[in-house]
């Protein structure tokens, strides 16, 4: 079963970059293999990105995300794969005569966590550092321009210790602009700033880089920036790209029980297969198609596994509803307030844990039981190897819609 998000790195491969320019991706890394030593710390990533796209690498610390980035800028050897950038390559490890174009000439820029800046020069001179090769003149507007989009024309004459944190990084971005990179690489540009800023910080970024139609990739821990920023996220895993999707495809259709559980809040619980459907605690799951009738009511089919098989299902906070009129409950065993909201933790009947998003005037206490609505029409499942049996492939889709009628 593919996703087309699957089809964009793997359909990488068929395409054969050098006689079809017109479809070449903007920016492509094909099989990159990084390590230091003995140990393979990136191994085999593969993806691509268009002009104005902005990707990011998501995932635990020490996963190969910053060394992925390294690789990217030149600044790590890379020990196979390549990398192109608008028409160029900058590695090849897989030609004959393997190419590596260095950092300097790989036309990107950077943005630190620790913002790098240059504490004796003005907020204006650090953002025309880059820019030594333009002429005055240039240089001047350039300047003024870039203060202008990070909106900090009035500190321009400031140091960066009279600047806040996210001042400072907004400075840092200004200056990796200034030269118009081919690619901006950010490496976990928010996270010396609170969380509050961060999220907002990361929105203005975005913003930024679409204004000025920067391809970019981030490098971040946290999903909330990594959502707010990128168009495409990478999850990674052990210096593996187990998935690049667009964040909704992230959150709806994760292609492991890894990334689904990485990737948003929500409880793995245990299923059968009986009949083509699914037996679980919070009731039956029918194959849904994604297919409606004339009337517009959604089309199922049987799940194509024997019966007896165990499946585990994927059930987001926001899938099970509190109904007080519900003859199901179950019991409260922990809540976090949030605001609008309280994230509950529920017991089934067979002990098997769900959580829940209850607007916070409903205020349970732990140890009572609650009424509840298990919305389960979206939910994912995954069958015994992990694969993601939710999701349709037009052609899977479209094969069984002929079989059905
Ligand atoms: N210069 C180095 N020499 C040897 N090993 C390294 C070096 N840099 C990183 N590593 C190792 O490579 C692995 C990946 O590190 P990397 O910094 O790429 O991970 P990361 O996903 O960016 O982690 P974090 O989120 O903590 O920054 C880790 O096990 C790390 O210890």
């Amino acid at each position: 079963m593919h996703t087309d998000s699957m089809k964009d790195s793997t359909d990488l491969k068929s395409i054969n970059t050098s006689s079809v320019s017109d479809t070449k991706p903007y920016f492509s890394v094909q099989d990159l293999v990084v390590g230091y030593d003995d140990t393979i710390v990136v191994n085999g990533l593969s993806f691509i990105l268009q002009q104005g796209e902005i990707g990011c690498f998501l995932g635990y610390s020490g996963c190969g995300k910053t060394t992925a980035l390294r690789a990217i800028a030149g600044l790590e050897p890379s020990r196979g794969g390549s990398i192109h950038l608008s028409n160029q390559c900058l590695t090849d490890q897989t030609a004959s005569n393997a190419l590596t174009v260095a950092p300097a000439k790989r036309g990107m820029g950077m943005v630190f966590q620790d913002y790098a800046l240059f504490g004796h020069l003005s907020v204006a001179k650090n953002i025309a550092f880059g820019l030594n090769k333009w002429s005055a003149a240039d240089k001047k507007a350039r300047v003024v321009e870039m203060l202008s989009l990070v909106e900090l024309t009035e500190h321009a004459d400031k140091r960066p210790h009279e600047l806040s944190g996210g001042q400072q990084q907004r400075v840092a971005l200004a200056r990796a602009l200034a030269p118009k990179p081919k690619l901006l690489l950010l490496d976990e540009p928010f996270s010396n700033l609170d969380v509050v800023l961060r999220e907002s910080l990361a929105m203005s970024v975005r913003d930024i880089l679409k204004r000025t139609n920067t391809t970019a990739i981030l490098v971040t821990h946290d999903q909330n920036e990594a959502f707010a920023l990128a168009d495409k996220v990478g999850v990674m895993d052990k210096g593996k790209l187990v998935q690049w999707a667009t964040p909704s495809e992230l959150y709806h259709e994760p292609i492991s029980p890894f990334v689904a559980e990485f990737v948003g809040e929500g409880a793995m619980i245990d299923g059968i297969i009986k009949d083509g459907r699914i037996e679980t605690a919070l009731g039956n799951i029918y194959r849904r198609m994604e297919v409606y009738d004339e009337l517009g009511q959604p089309q199922y089919c049987a799940y194509d596994y024997p019966n007896g098989t165990p499946i585990k299902v994927l059930v987001r906070p926001d899938d099970i509803i509190h109904d007080d009129e519900s003859t199901r409950t179950a019991l409260v065993i922990g809540r976090v307030f949030r605001g609008a909201n309280y994230l509950y933790r529920l017991q089934l009947d067979d002990g098997q844990t769900v959580l829940s998003l209850v607007a916070s005037h409903h205020n349970h206490a732990i140890g009572s039981h609650i009424g509840i609505l298990p919305l389960l029409e979206h939910v994912v499942v995954f069958d015994e190897k992990e694969i993601n049996a939710t999701t349709w492939s037009e052609s899977d889709k479209s094969k069984r819609v002929e079989e059905i009628r």
